[in-house]
């Protein structure tokens, strides 16, 4: 005799939905799943298309945790900063994995529909923008991509207007006793800090002595962390470019590869990675 197919139901799975709001009903994934639309018939214009908007989608949560973080160092709430901040990290580990995806693509295959692209360009992702302004990489040459859209540089200079997230590391430092010099006197969030001696021996003071200072220690490593990962990014996609398109220019009409070189030696939180030739 043969077994009846296993039939979920019989334990009780909602098998009826009309009326009811159901799995992608909730996902909104009509909307999703109908957002992509190759323009070429390449095979594998849908693999990046699928790879950029996963990779927006992870950056839209990363500003919603470091916005979140920001806020709740400014109100003195280490414990919840650290769980953002960690998953802060994590999410940058899952777009570094993606490239793994990416890389199986080749430039005879890239080739068949990059003319596509026009003058696109991931230089122009205002998330990704979004999240350098709000780590404290504030270049503002990088809003002119979104003159033409004022909701987006609206949104970008709502993020300078704020502190960054080591501008409101450092003012906690500041709160606590520590001497942070010119950064406690700052109003003008817009400009790049410089660099400060004076924040340099305050990271130096808490990281000789972590057990005084384990919640700004802590801090500083979960910092440290996520530059870390962040960077990780940065040279998985100049190796992956390189890889794919060689030194040609790129479609946003840098010079490519040696342009995203040059990013490499972006340094987020200064003092904290000379704090380490000190100790
Ligand atoms: C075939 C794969 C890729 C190629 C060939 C490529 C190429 C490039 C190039 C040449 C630039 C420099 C700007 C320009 O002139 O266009 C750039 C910038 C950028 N790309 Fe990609 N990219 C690829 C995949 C990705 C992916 C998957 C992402 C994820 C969202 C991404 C995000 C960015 C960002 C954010 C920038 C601006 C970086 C900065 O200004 O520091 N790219 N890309
Ligand atoms: N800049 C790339 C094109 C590119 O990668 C791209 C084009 C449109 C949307 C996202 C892209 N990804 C990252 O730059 C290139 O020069 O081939």
């Amino acid at each position: 005799m043969t077994d009846k197919p296993y039939d979920p139901s019989q334990e009780g799975a909602q098998m009826s939905f009309a009326g009811r709001m159901s799995y992608s009903d909730y996902l909104n994934l009509e909307l999703v799943l109908g957002a992509q639309k190759p323009l070429s018939g390449a095979h594998d214009e849908l693999l990046f298309i699928i790879q950029h908007q996963t990779s927006e989608l992870w950056m839209k949560l990363a500003i919603h945790e470091i916005c979140s973080a920001i806020t709740a160092i400014r109100q003195d709430q280490l414990q919840s900063a650290f769980k953002m901040l960690s998953r802060m990290a994590r999410i940058f580990e899952q777009l570094n994995n993606a490239w793994d995806v990416l890389r199986t693509m080749t430039p005879s295959e890239y080739t068949k529909f990059r003319d596509r692209l026009g003058q696109s360009s991931g230089f122009q992702s205002y998330q990704y923008r979004a999240i350098e302004f709000l780590a404290g990489n504030r270049n503002l040459a990088m809003l002119h991509p979104h003159d033409h859209r004022g909701d987006i540089v609206a949104r970008l200079e709502e993020i300078l207007a704020a502190p960054s997230l080591y501008d409101e590391a450092l003012l906690l430092l500041g709160r606590n006793g520590f001497d942070i010099g010119e950064d406690a006197h700052r109003t003008d969030w817009r400009a790049t800090r410089s660099e400060n001696d004076k924040v340099l021996a305050a990271w130096k003071t808490i990281y000789a002595s972590p057990g005084t200072y384990w919640m700004f220690y802590e801090l500083a490593e979960k910092l440290v962390d996520f530059e870390d990962y962040f960077r990780r990014w940065r040279f998985n996609h100049v190796t992956t470019v390189e890889r794919i398109i060689g030194l040609k220019q790129g479609t946003g009409g840098t010079s490519g590869v040696s342009y995203l070189r040059r990013m490499l030696e972006i340094v987020l939180f200064p003092e904290l990675w000379k704090v380490r030739t000190e100790l």
